[in-house]
Protein backbone atom coordinates (compact mmCIF):
# COMPACT_ATOMS: atom_id res chain seq x y z
CA UNK A 1 0.00 0.00 0.00
CA UNK A 2 1.35 3.46 -0.57
CA UNK A 3 1.74 5.56 2.62
CA UNK A 4 2.09 8.48 0.38
CA UNK A 5 1.88 10.52 -3.09
CA UNK A 6 3.40 13.32 -4.67
CA UNK A 7 1.00 15.39 -6.64
CA UNK A 8 0.37 19.13 -7.55
CA UNK A 9 -1.90 21.69 -6.49
CA UNK A 10 -3.82 23.41 -8.70
CA UNK A 11 -1.39 25.90 -9.55
CA UNK A 12 1.25 23.43 -10.52
CA UNK A 13 2.85 23.08 -6.67
CA UNK A 14 3.86 19.79 -5.55
CA UNK A 15 2.47 18.10 -2.11
CA UNK A 16 1.99 14.72 -0.21
CA UNK A 17 -0.97 13.36 -0.04
CA UNK A 18 -1.49 10.43 3.10
CA UNK A 19 -3.46 8.92 5.26
CA UNK A 20 -1.36 8.11 7.71
CA UNK A 21 -2.49 10.58 10.61
CA UNK A 22 -1.17 11.23 14.47
CA UNK A 23 2.40 9.39 16.05
CA UNK A 24 2.46 6.86 12.79
CA UNK A 25 3.36 9.94 10.75
CA UNK A 26 6.33 11.32 12.71
CA UNK A 27 7.61 7.56 12.47
CA UNK A 28 7.84 7.58 8.59
CA UNK A 29 11.27 9.58 7.64
CA UNK A 30 9.59 10.64 3.96
CA UNK A 31 6.43 11.95 5.88
CA UNK A 32 8.01 13.08 9.31
CA UNK A 33 8.39 17.10 9.35
CA UNK A 34 9.61 16.88 13.43
CA UNK A 35 9.46 19.96 15.24
CA UNK A 36 8.28 21.56 11.64
CA UNK A 37 4.76 20.38 10.81
CA UNK A 38 3.06 23.38 10.95
CA UNK A 39 0.31 24.29 13.30
CA UNK A 40 -2.93 23.73 10.60
CA UNK A 41 -1.16 20.30 9.48
CA UNK A 42 -0.81 19.29 13.53
CA UNK A 43 -4.85 20.22 14.05
CA UNK A 44 -5.36 17.98 10.47
CA UNK A 45 -3.03 14.75 11.27
CA UNK A 46 -4.02 14.46 15.49
CA UNK A 47 -0.61 16.00 15.80
CA UNK A 48 -1.97 18.38 18.49
CA UNK A 49 0.00 17.87 22.08
CA UNK A 50 2.30 15.56 20.21
CA UNK A 51 4.93 18.08 19.44
CA UNK A 52 7.37 20.86 20.77
CA UNK A 53 5.00 24.45 21.27
CA UNK A 54 7.47 26.24 18.80
CA UNK A 55 7.27 25.42 14.97
CA UNK A 56 10.90 25.36 13.65
CA UNK A 57 12.03 26.14 10.28
CA UNK A 58 13.82 23.45 7.98
CA UNK A 59 16.88 26.00 8.83
CA UNK A 60 16.82 25.93 12.17
CA UNK A 61 16.36 22.37 12.33
CA UNK A 62 19.23 22.05 10.26
CA UNK A 63 21.49 24.11 12.82
CA UNK A 64 19.73 21.70 15.79
CA UNK A 65 21.26 19.13 13.75
CA UNK A 66 24.71 20.46 12.85
CA UNK A 67 25.74 21.19 16.23
CA UNK A 68 24.33 18.09 17.54
CA UNK A 69 26.88 16.42 14.61
CA UNK A 70 29.28 18.53 15.87
CA UNK A 71 29.21 17.52 18.92
CA UNK A 72 30.78 14.11 18.45
CA UNK A 73 34.16 13.56 19.01
CA UNK A 74 34.18 10.03 17.17
CA UNK A 75 33.68 9.39 12.95
CA UNK A 76 31.85 6.50 13.57
CA UNK A 77 29.42 8.32 16.47
CA UNK A 78 29.18 10.82 13.78
CA UNK A 79 28.18 8.42 11.37
CA UNK A 80 25.29 6.54 13.79
CA UNK A 81 24.03 10.03 14.15
CA UNK A 82 23.42 10.58 10.45
CA UNK A 83 21.75 7.48 9.81
CA UNK A 84 19.84 8.18 12.83
CA UNK A 85 18.85 11.00 11.34
CA UNK A 86 18.29 9.55 8.05
CA UNK A 87 15.93 7.19 9.89
CA UNK A 88 14.01 10.01 11.17
CA UNK A 89 13.60 12.61 8.47
CA UNK A 90 14.86 12.26 5.15
CA UNK A 91 14.22 15.90 4.50
CA UNK A 92 16.34 17.03 6.92
CA UNK A 93 19.20 14.61 6.56
CA UNK A 94 19.55 15.59 2.85
CA UNK A 95 19.16 19.50 3.64
CA UNK A 96 21.88 19.03 6.25
CA UNK A 97 24.06 17.15 4.15
CA UNK A 98 23.63 19.64 1.26
CA UNK A 99 24.88 22.49 3.60
CA UNK A 100 28.03 20.63 4.65
CA UNK A 101 28.33 18.09 2.06
CA UNK A 102 32.32 18.38 2.38
CA UNK A 103 32.50 17.65 5.93
CA UNK A 104 30.01 14.36 6.13
CA UNK A 105 30.05 12.68 2.80
CA UNK A 106 33.41 11.43 4.31
CA UNK A 107 31.33 10.59 7.20
CA UNK A 108 28.40 8.45 5.23
CA UNK A 109 30.59 7.59 2.61
CA UNK A 110 34.31 6.68 2.39
CA UNK A 111 36.45 6.84 4.25
CA UNK A 112 33.77 6.06 7.46
CA UNK A 113 31.40 4.16 5.74
CA UNK A 114 34.55 1.63 6.35
CA UNK A 115 34.40 1.35 9.83
CA UNK A 116 30.43 1.23 9.72
CA UNK A 117 30.49 -2.16 7.72
CA UNK A 118 32.79 -3.21 10.30
CA UNK A 119 30.99 -2.48 13.31
CA UNK A 120 27.33 -2.93 11.21
CA UNK A 121 26.56 -5.84 14.00
CA UNK A 122 27.01 -3.56 16.79
CA UNK A 123 25.65 -0.18 15.64
CA UNK A 124 22.35 -1.74 13.61
CA UNK A 125 19.81 0.34 14.75
CA UNK A 126 16.66 0.27 11.97
CA UNK A 127 15.48 -1.71 9.07
CA UNK A 128 16.69 -0.07 5.69
CA UNK A 129 16.75 -2.22 2.68
CA UNK A 130 15.86 -5.52 1.31
CA UNK A 131 17.59 -8.53 2.88
CA UNK A 132 17.45 -11.46 0.69
CA UNK A 133 19.08 -15.00 2.60
CA UNK A 134 18.89 -18.95 2.19
CA UNK A 135 16.09 -18.03 4.44
CA UNK A 136 14.19 -16.41 2.78
CA UNK A 137 14.74 -17.02 -0.71
CA UNK A 138 12.08 -19.30 -1.60
CA UNK A 139 9.78 -16.70 -0.85
CA UNK A 140 11.36 -13.94 -2.83
CA UNK A 141 8.01 -12.86 -4.62
CA UNK A 142 6.39 -12.12 -1.14
CA UNK A 143 9.83 -9.92 -0.02
CA UNK A 144 9.62 -8.31 -2.80
CA UNK A 145 6.26 -7.14 -2.44
CA UNK A 146 7.14 -5.94 1.89
CA UNK A 147 9.74 -2.96 -0.61
CA UNK A 148 8.88 0.23 1.86
CA UNK A 149 7.19 1.57 -1.92
CA UNK A 150 5.91 0.74 -4.61
CA UNK A 151 7.78 2.47 -7.23
CA UNK A 152 11.28 0.96 -7.26
CA UNK A 153 13.53 2.00 -9.63
CA UNK A 154 16.94 2.49 -8.68
CA UNK A 155 18.66 -0.81 -6.78
CA UNK A 156 22.19 -1.20 -4.85
CA UNK A 157 23.01 -5.01 -4.60
CA UNK A 158 25.68 -6.05 -2.77
CA UNK A 159 27.25 -9.74 -1.96
CA UNK A 160 29.54 -8.28 0.84
CA UNK A 161 32.95 -9.75 -1.12
CA UNK A 162 34.86 -7.55 -2.03
CA UNK A 163 33.86 -4.30 -0.08
CA UNK A 164 36.24 -1.33 -0.29
CA UNK A 165 40.32 -2.48 -0.16
CA UNK A 166 39.06 -4.38 2.74
CA UNK A 167 37.69 -7.89 1.27
CA UNK A 168 34.71 -9.77 2.75
CA UNK A 169 32.50 -8.03 5.19
CA UNK A 170 29.51 -10.38 5.68
CA UNK A 171 26.42 -8.59 6.16
CA UNK A 172 27.70 -5.35 7.07
CA UNK A 173 28.04 -4.57 2.98
CA UNK A 174 24.82 -3.43 3.58
CA UNK A 175 26.12 -0.11 4.98
CA UNK A 176 28.00 0.18 1.68
CA UNK A 177 24.26 0.15 -0.13
CA UNK A 178 22.86 2.26 1.87
CA UNK A 179 25.77 4.61 1.55
CA UNK A 180 26.13 4.92 -1.92
CA UNK A 181 22.46 5.58 -2.41
CA UNK A 182 22.40 8.44 -0.28
CA UNK A 183 25.16 9.98 -3.04
CA UNK A 184 22.37 9.20 -5.86
CA UNK A 185 20.01 11.65 -3.47
CA UNK A 186 22.60 13.83 -2.15
CA UNK A 187 24.31 14.30 -5.62
CA UNK A 188 21.79 13.69 -8.30
CA UNK A 189 18.26 14.19 -6.59
CA UNK A 190 17.23 11.06 -7.07
CA UNK A 191 14.12 10.43 -5.30
CA UNK A 192 14.89 8.43 -1.91
CA UNK A 193 11.65 6.64 -2.55
CA UNK A 194 12.09 5.18 -5.43
CA UNK A 195 15.87 3.19 -4.46
CA UNK A 196 16.20 0.14 -2.04
CA UNK A 197 19.49 -1.19 -0.64
CA UNK A 198 19.77 -5.24 -1.45
CA UNK A 199 21.66 -7.13 1.02
CA UNK A 200 22.23 -10.45 -0.73
CA UNK A 201 23.61 -12.58 2.63
CA UNK A 202 25.53 -14.88 0.75
CA UNK A 203 27.61 -16.34 4.15
CA UNK A 204 30.89 -15.30 4.76
CA UNK A 205 34.38 -16.71 5.37
CA UNK A 206 35.62 -14.48 7.63
CA UNK A 207 36.22 -15.82 10.88
CA UNK A 208 35.50 -13.27 13.62
CA UNK A 209 31.98 -12.43 12.07
CA UNK A 210 31.26 -16.43 12.10
CA UNK A 211 32.44 -16.40 15.80
CA UNK A 212 30.51 -12.66 16.87
CA UNK A 213 27.72 -14.11 18.86
CA UNK A 214 26.39 -10.71 18.08
CA UNK A 215 26.58 -11.22 14.27
CA UNK A 216 23.79 -10.02 12.10
CA UNK A 217 23.77 -12.30 9.03
CA UNK A 218 23.63 -16.03 8.09
CA UNK A 219 26.10 -18.26 9.67
CA UNK A 220 27.80 -19.90 7.27
CA UNK A 221 30.84 -19.79 4.36
CA UNK A 222 30.15 -18.27 1.59
CA UNK A 223 28.05 -19.77 -0.92
CA UNK A 224 30.40 -20.84 -4.60
CA UNK A 225 29.57 -22.23 -7.56
CA UNK A 226 26.07 -23.36 -8.36
CA UNK A 227 24.70 -22.59 -5.21
CA UNK A 228 25.73 -18.95 -5.94
CA UNK A 229 25.02 -18.54 -9.37
CA UNK A 230 21.49 -20.24 -8.35
CA UNK A 231 20.56 -17.81 -6.01
CA UNK A 232 21.69 -14.61 -7.61
CA UNK A 233 19.82 -15.98 -10.84
CA UNK A 234 16.68 -16.27 -8.29
CA UNK A 235 16.78 -12.96 -7.34
CA UNK A 236 17.28 -11.30 -10.70
CA UNK A 237 14.47 -13.43 -12.01
CA UNK A 238 12.13 -12.34 -9.21
CA UNK A 239 12.94 -8.43 -9.05
CA UNK A 240 12.47 -8.73 -13.44
CA UNK A 241 9.42 -9.71 -12.66
CA UNK A 242 8.42 -7.12 -10.09
CA UNK A 243 10.29 -4.01 -11.42
CA UNK A 244 11.23 -4.68 -14.84
CA UNK A 245 13.19 -1.98 -15.93
CA UNK A 246 15.08 -1.10 -12.32
CA UNK A 247 18.51 -0.41 -12.41
CA UNK A 248 20.54 -2.45 -10.83
CA UNK A 249 23.82 -1.34 -9.43
CA UNK A 250 26.18 -4.30 -8.61
CA UNK A 251 28.69 -2.96 -5.99
CA UNK A 252 31.47 -4.43 -4.34
CA UNK A 253 31.30 -8.40 -5.88
CA UNK A 254 34.52 -9.48 -5.88
CA UNK A 255 37.01 -10.75 -8.83
CA UNK A 256 35.48 -13.45 -11.34
CA UNK A 257 32.24 -13.13 -10.03
CA UNK A 258 31.71 -9.56 -10.27
CA UNK A 259 32.50 -9.88 -13.95
CA UNK A 260 30.52 -12.78 -14.55
CA UNK A 261 27.17 -11.38 -13.17
CA UNK A 262 27.68 -8.04 -14.73
CA UNK A 263 27.69 -10.08 -18.45
CA UNK A 264 24.60 -12.29 -17.17
CA UNK A 265 22.37 -9.84 -16.13
CA UNK A 266 23.42 -6.71 -18.61
CA UNK A 267 21.24 -7.23 -20.75
CA UNK A 268 18.35 -8.77 -18.54
CA UNK A 269 17.96 -5.81 -16.51
CA UNK A 270 19.57 -2.41 -17.03
CA UNK A 271 22.93 -2.68 -14.63
CA UNK A 272 26.26 -1.14 -13.70
CA UNK A 273 29.10 -2.50 -11.85
CA UNK A 274 30.49 0.42 -9.95
CA UNK A 275 33.70 -0.94 -8.97
CA UNK A 276 34.07 -2.36 -12.74
CA UNK A 277 32.73 0.54 -14.79
CA UNK A 278 32.53 3.67 -12.30
CA UNK A 279 35.54 3.08 -11.19
CA UNK A 280 36.71 2.81 -14.79
CA UNK A 281 34.99 6.02 -15.79
CA UNK A 282 36.34 8.03 -13.02
CA UNK A 283 39.59 7.20 -13.92
CA UNK A 284 39.81 7.76 -17.55
CA UNK A 285 38.19 11.04 -16.87
CA UNK A 286 41.70 12.13 -14.27
CA UNK A 287 43.61 10.85 -17.04
CA UNK A 288 42.09 12.78 -19.45
CA UNK A 289 42.82 15.58 -17.21
CA UNK A 290 46.49 14.83 -16.84
CA UNK A 291 46.82 14.72 -20.14
CA UNK A 292 45.16 18.11 -20.63
CA UNK A 293 47.71 19.56 -18.30
CA UNK A 294 50.95 17.51 -19.49
CA UNK A 295 49.31 18.46 -23.36
CA UNK A 296 50.11 14.77 -24.19
CA UNK A 297 47.45 12.60 -25.24
CA UNK A 298 46.48 9.00 -23.50
CA UNK A 299 48.24 6.98 -26.26
CA UNK A 300 51.61 8.66 -25.57
CA UNK A 301 51.32 6.79 -22.25
CA UNK A 302 52.60 3.32 -20.87
CA UNK A 303 50.22 2.03 -17.91
CA UNK A 304 50.86 0.22 -15.03
CA UNK A 305 48.07 -1.29 -13.36
CA UNK A 306 48.37 -2.40 -9.92
CA UNK A 307 45.93 -4.83 -8.61
CA UNK A 308 43.67 -7.20 -10.77
CA UNK A 309 40.30 -6.85 -9.26
CA UNK A 310 37.13 -5.65 -10.52
CA UNK A 311 38.21 -2.19 -10.24
CA UNK A 312 42.09 -2.72 -12.00
CA UNK A 313 40.24 -4.77 -14.86
CA UNK A 314 37.69 -2.01 -15.07
CA UNK A 315 40.21 0.54 -15.39
CA UNK A 316 42.26 -0.77 -17.24
CA UNK A 317 39.14 -1.23 -19.77
CA UNK A 318 37.90 2.23 -19.46
CA UNK A 319 41.73 3.24 -20.58
CA UNK A 320 41.82 1.15 -23.49
CA UNK A 321 38.13 2.57 -24.90
CA UNK A 322 40.04 6.65 -24.20
CA UNK A 323 42.77 5.37 -26.22
CA UNK A 324 40.66 3.91 -29.13
CA UNK A 325 38.89 7.84 -29.15
CA UNK A 326 42.23 8.94 -30.18
CA UNK A 327 42.73 6.50 -33.50
CA UNK A 328 44.20 3.55 -31.33
CA UNK A 329 43.40 0.17 -32.53
CA UNK A 330 41.95 -2.04 -29.08
CA UNK A 331 45.37 -3.99 -29.68
CA UNK A 332 47.64 -1.44 -29.77
CA UNK A 333 46.12 0.18 -26.52
CA UNK A 334 46.12 -2.96 -24.50
CA UNK A 335 49.72 -3.47 -25.38
CA UNK A 336 50.54 0.24 -23.32
CA UNK A 337 48.36 -1.41 -20.20
CA UNK A 338 50.70 -3.57 -17.66
CA UNK A 339 48.39 -5.47 -15.52
CA UNK A 340 49.75 -6.48 -11.88
CA UNK A 341 48.64 -8.73 -9.28
CA UNK A 342 49.93 -10.45 -6.21
CA UNK A 343 52.08 -12.93 -8.28
CA UNK A 344 53.43 -9.63 -10.49
CA UNK A 345 52.97 -8.74 -14.11
CA UNK A 346 50.33 -10.77 -15.81
CA UNK A 347 51.83 -13.08 -18.48
CA UNK A 348 49.66 -15.87 -20.50
CA UNK A 349 51.78 -18.19 -19.91
CA UNK A 350 50.59 -18.35 -15.89
CA UNK A 351 49.07 -21.64 -14.85
CA UNK A 352 45.17 -20.84 -13.89
CA UNK A 353 45.30 -17.72 -15.27
CA UNK A 354 41.53 -16.55 -14.40
CA UNK A 355 39.08 -15.55 -17.60
CA UNK A 356 38.85 -12.40 -16.61
CA UNK A 357 42.55 -11.23 -16.54
CA UNK A 358 43.08 -12.82 -19.93
CA UNK A 359 42.23 -9.98 -22.19
CA UNK A 360 45.69 -8.10 -20.54
CA UNK A 361 47.53 -10.59 -20.16
CA UNK A 362 50.95 -10.23 -22.50
CA UNK A 363 53.10 -12.74 -24.30
CA UNK A 364 55.96 -13.97 -22.29
CA UNK A 365 57.99 -12.58 -25.11
CA UNK A 366 57.37 -9.11 -24.39
CA UNK A 367 59.56 -9.42 -20.58
CA UNK A 368 62.17 -11.21 -23.24
CA UNK A 369 65.53 -8.63 -22.64
CA UNK A 370 64.27 -7.14 -19.06
CA UNK A 371 66.95 -7.18 -16.33
CA UNK A 372 64.61 -9.60 -13.96
CA UNK A 373 65.93 -10.97 -10.57
CA UNK A 374 63.32 -13.82 -10.68
CA UNK A 375 61.02 -14.92 -13.43
CA UNK A 376 58.30 -13.19 -13.59
CA UNK A 377 58.88 -9.38 -13.65
CA UNK A 378 57.80 -7.58 -10.18
CA UNK A 379 55.94 -4.27 -10.05
CA UNK A 380 59.54 -2.17 -9.74
CA UNK A 381 60.76 -3.80 -12.77
CA UNK A 382 57.72 -3.64 -14.41
CA UNK A 383 57.98 0.45 -13.96
CA UNK A 384 61.51 0.36 -15.06
CA UNK A 385 61.57 -1.76 -17.99
CA UNK A 386 58.16 -0.90 -19.79
CA UNK A 387 58.97 2.85 -19.11
CA UNK A 388 55.86 3.12 -17.48
CA UNK A 389 54.51 7.14 -17.19
CA UNK A 390 51.32 6.20 -15.29
CA UNK A 391 50.64 4.21 -12.55
CA UNK A 392 47.65 3.15 -10.75
CA UNK A 393 46.78 1.90 -7.60
CA UNK A 394 43.68 -0.47 -7.00
CA UNK A 395 45.32 -3.45 -5.05
CA UNK A 396 43.82 -2.39 -1.71
CA UNK A 397 47.22 -2.98 -0.41
CA UNK A 398 48.38 -0.06 1.73
CA UNK A 399 51.78 1.29 0.58
CA UNK A 400 52.18 -0.92 -2.22
CA UNK A 401 53.85 2.63 -4.16
CA UNK A 402 56.95 3.10 -1.91
CA UNK A 403 59.93 5.51 -3.03
CA UNK A 404 61.14 3.21 -5.26
CA UNK A 405 58.43 2.55 -7.55
CA UNK A 406 57.32 6.04 -7.39
CA UNK A 407 60.78 7.18 -8.26
CA UNK A 408 61.34 4.50 -11.23
CA UNK A 409 58.41 5.96 -12.93
CA UNK A 410 59.32 9.94 -12.64
CA UNK A 411 62.62 8.92 -14.66
CA UNK A 412 60.32 8.20 -17.28
CA UNK A 413 58.37 11.04 -17.79
CA UNK A 414 58.58 14.78 -16.91
CA UNK A 415 54.36 14.03 -15.74
CA UNK A 416 54.45 10.81 -13.97
CA UNK A 417 51.00 10.12 -13.35
CA UNK A 418 50.24 8.44 -9.64
CA UNK A 419 46.50 7.45 -8.75
CA UNK A 420 46.20 5.75 -5.10
CA UNK A 421 42.68 4.88 -5.33
CA UNK A 422 42.48 1.85 -2.87
CA UNK A 423 39.71 3.07 -0.06
CA UNK A 424 39.26 3.30 2.78
CA UNK A 425 42.08 6.11 3.30
CA UNK A 426 44.62 3.12 4.93
CA UNK A 427 44.37 1.13 2.16
CA UNK A 428 46.01 3.87 0.02
CA UNK A 429 48.77 2.55 -2.10
CA UNK A 430 50.83 5.97 -0.98
CA UNK A 431 50.18 9.50 0.83
CA UNK A 432 50.23 12.52 -1.46
CA UNK A 433 52.14 14.40 0.68
CA UNK A 434 55.17 11.51 0.03
CA UNK A 435 54.58 11.19 -3.66
CA UNK A 436 55.31 15.29 -4.45
CA UNK A 437 58.39 14.82 -2.13
CA UNK A 438 59.46 11.49 -4.39
CA UNK A 439 58.70 13.61 -7.64
CA UNK A 440 59.94 16.87 -6.41
CA UNK A 441 56.29 18.21 -7.24
CA UNK A 442 56.21 16.50 -10.65
CA UNK A 443 53.59 14.10 -10.12
CA UNK A 444 49.78 14.76 -11.12
CA UNK A 445 48.29 13.09 -8.25
CA UNK A 446 44.52 11.40 -7.29
CA UNK A 447 43.25 9.53 -4.63
CA UNK A 448 40.39 7.38 -4.10
CA UNK A 449 39.74 8.02 -0.74
CA UNK A 450 39.70 12.14 0.87
CA UNK A 451 42.67 13.49 1.34
CA UNK A 452 44.31 16.84 2.73
CA UNK A 453 45.64 19.71 0.13
CA UNK A 454 49.63 18.93 0.17
CA UNK A 455 51.88 21.91 1.03
CA UNK A 456 54.53 22.34 -1.64
CA UNK A 457 57.01 24.75 -3.04
CA UNK A 458 54.94 27.27 -0.51
CA UNK A 459 51.95 26.95 -1.78
CA UNK A 460 48.64 24.49 -1.33
CA UNK A 461 48.09 21.77 -3.57
CA UNK A 462 44.47 20.40 -3.51
CA UNK A 463 44.05 16.72 -4.30
CA UNK A 464 41.28 15.32 -6.43
CA UNK A 465 39.51 12.12 -5.57
CA UNK A 466 39.05 9.86 -8.28
CA UNK A 467 35.60 8.34 -6.62
CA UNK A 468 33.38 6.58 -8.46
CA UNK A 469 31.07 8.97 -6.64
CA UNK A 470 32.07 11.52 -9.91
CA UNK A 471 30.01 8.99 -12.14
CA UNK A 472 27.52 7.01 -10.59
CA UNK A 473 24.94 9.53 -9.35
CA UNK A 474 25.04 11.00 -12.40
CA UNK A 475 24.98 8.24 -14.44
CA UNK A 476 22.22 6.64 -12.42
CA UNK A 477 19.94 9.91 -13.05
CA UNK A 478 20.42 9.29 -16.72
CA UNK A 479 19.57 5.94 -17.18
CA UNK A 480 16.40 6.74 -14.84
CA UNK A 481 15.36 9.97 -17.04
CA UNK A 482 16.36 8.37 -20.02
CA UNK A 483 14.57 5.15 -19.16
CA UNK A 484 17.19 3.65 -20.42
CA UNK A 485 17.43 -0.09 -21.24
CA UNK A 486 20.91 -0.94 -21.00
CA UNK A 487 23.85 0.58 -19.42
CA UNK A 488 26.34 0.89 -22.14
CA UNK A 489 29.91 1.55 -22.84
CA UNK A 490 29.34 4.59 -24.78
CA UNK A 491 27.19 5.94 -21.26
CA UNK A 492 30.26 5.13 -19.67
CA UNK A 493 32.79 6.92 -21.68
CA UNK A 494 30.16 10.10 -22.22
CA UNK A 495 29.96 10.40 -18.52
CA UNK A 496 34.18 10.09 -18.14
CA UNK A 497 34.48 12.58 -20.90
CA UNK A 498 31.88 14.83 -19.14
CA UNK A 499 33.65 14.88 -15.54
CA UNK A 500 37.05 15.58 -17.16
CA UNK A 501 35.19 18.91 -19.40
CA UNK A 502 34.12 20.35 -15.83
CA UNK A 503 36.92 19.97 -13.96
CA UNK A 504 38.03 23.55 -14.27
CA UNK A 505 41.45 24.78 -15.49
CA UNK A 506 42.49 26.56 -12.28
CA UNK A 507 41.76 23.60 -10.39
CA UNK A 508 43.80 21.02 -12.70
CA UNK A 509 46.75 24.67 -12.28
CA UNK A 510 47.03 23.94 -8.83
CA UNK A 511 47.19 19.70 -9.38
CA UNK A 512 44.11 18.85 -8.67
CA UNK A 513 42.37 15.83 -11.35
CA UNK A 514 39.07 15.68 -10.11
CA UNK A 515 36.66 18.57 -9.29
CA UNK A 516 36.28 19.81 -5.43
CA UNK A 517 33.47 17.48 -4.02
CA UNK A 518 31.61 20.64 -3.13
CA UNK A 519 31.02 20.35 -6.47
CA UNK A 520 29.59 17.11 -6.49
CA UNK A 521 25.74 18.10 -7.46
CA UNK A 522 27.18 20.34 -10.37
CA UNK A 523 29.76 17.95 -11.90
CA UNK A 524 26.61 14.85 -11.71
CA UNK A 525 24.03 16.91 -13.64
CA UNK A 526 26.87 17.41 -16.28
CA UNK A 527 27.42 13.51 -16.48
CA UNK A 528 23.48 13.17 -15.99
CA UNK A 529 23.26 15.28 -19.18
CA UNK A 530 25.87 13.90 -21.44
CA UNK A 531 24.48 10.05 -20.19
CA UNK A 532 21.14 11.62 -21.80
CA UNK A 533 22.45 12.08 -24.74
CA UNK A 534 24.08 9.03 -25.56
CA UNK A 535 21.45 7.05 -24.28
CA UNK A 536 19.51 8.81 -27.03
CA UNK A 537 22.34 8.42 -29.94
CA UNK A 538 22.74 5.05 -28.80
CA UNK A 539 18.98 4.17 -28.97
CA UNK A 540 18.58 2.88 -25.52
CA UNK A 541 16.40 5.55 -24.08
CA UNK A 542 12.83 4.56 -24.15
CA UNK A 543 11.52 7.96 -22.93
CA UNK A 544 11.01 10.66 -25.76
CA UNK A 545 13.18 13.99 -24.58
CA UNK A 546 12.43 17.25 -24.77
CA UNK A 547 15.64 19.63 -26.06
CA UNK A 548 15.60 21.62 -22.75
CA UNK A 549 17.62 18.77 -20.49
CA UNK A 550 18.79 21.11 -18.07
CA UNK A 551 15.15 22.48 -17.60
CA UNK A 552 14.25 18.28 -17.09
CA UNK A 553 16.72 17.88 -14.15
CA UNK A 554 15.45 21.22 -12.94
CA UNK A 555 11.95 19.48 -12.57
CA UNK A 556 12.56 15.96 -12.05
CA UNK A 557 15.28 15.93 -9.39
CA UNK A 558 14.49 15.62 -5.96
CA UNK A 559 14.89 18.46 -3.36
CA UNK A 560 15.47 18.15 0.52
CA UNK A 561 12.23 20.02 1.42
CA UNK A 562 9.32 20.20 3.46
CA UNK A 563 6.21 19.89 1.53
CA UNK A 564 2.67 20.52 2.40
CA UNK A 565 0.48 17.77 3.61
CA UNK A 566 -2.52 17.06 2.69
CA UNK A 567 -5.32 13.95 3.88
CA UNK A 568 -5.61 11.65 1.07
CA UNK A 569 -9.41 11.28 -0.19
CA UNK A 570 -10.18 15.39 0.83
O1 LIG B 1 33.07 3.14 -2.27
C1 LIG B 1 34.03 3.83 -2.70
O2 LIG B 1 34.53 4.77 -2.09
C2 LIG B 1 34.57 3.53 -4.06
C3 LIG B 1 34.32 2.11 -4.37
O3 LIG B 1 33.36 1.73 -5.02
C4 LIG B 1 35.20 1.13 -3.74
O4 LIG B 1 36.27 1.48 -3.22
O5 LIG B 1 34.81 -0.05 -3.75
MG1 LIG C 1 32.85 -0.28 -4.50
Amino acid sequence: MKQYEKKLDANGRPYLETHLEGLMLTRLPLLNKGTSFSLEERREFGLMGLLPTHVSSLDEQIERSYANFRSFRSDLDKHVFLRALQDRSEVLFYALLNRHIEEMMPIIYTPVVAQAVEQFSRIYRYPRGLVVSPENIGELDSLLAHTPFPDVQLIVATDNEGILGIGDQGFGGLAICIGKLSLYTAAAGIDPAVTLPVELDVGTNRKELLDDPLYLGVKRPRMEGKEYDDFIHAFVTALKKRFPNVLVQWEDFSKQKAFDVLERYRDVLPSLNDDIQGTGAVVLAGLLSATRRSQTTLGQQVYLVHGAGAGGVGVARQIVRGMEREGLSTQQARERIYLIDSKGLILKDRKGLEPYKLEFAHEPSRVAGWKLQGGIPSLLETAREAKVTVLLGLSGQRAAFGEEVVKAVAVNTPYPVVFALSNPTANSEAVPADIYKWTQGKALVATGSPFEDVEWDGAPHPVGQGNNAFIFPGLGLGVLLTRAKRVTDGMLTAASLALADYTDGARLAQGALYPRMDRLRAASRQVAIAVMRQAVKEEVAMRKLPEDLEGLLETEMWRPEFLPLKRAGK
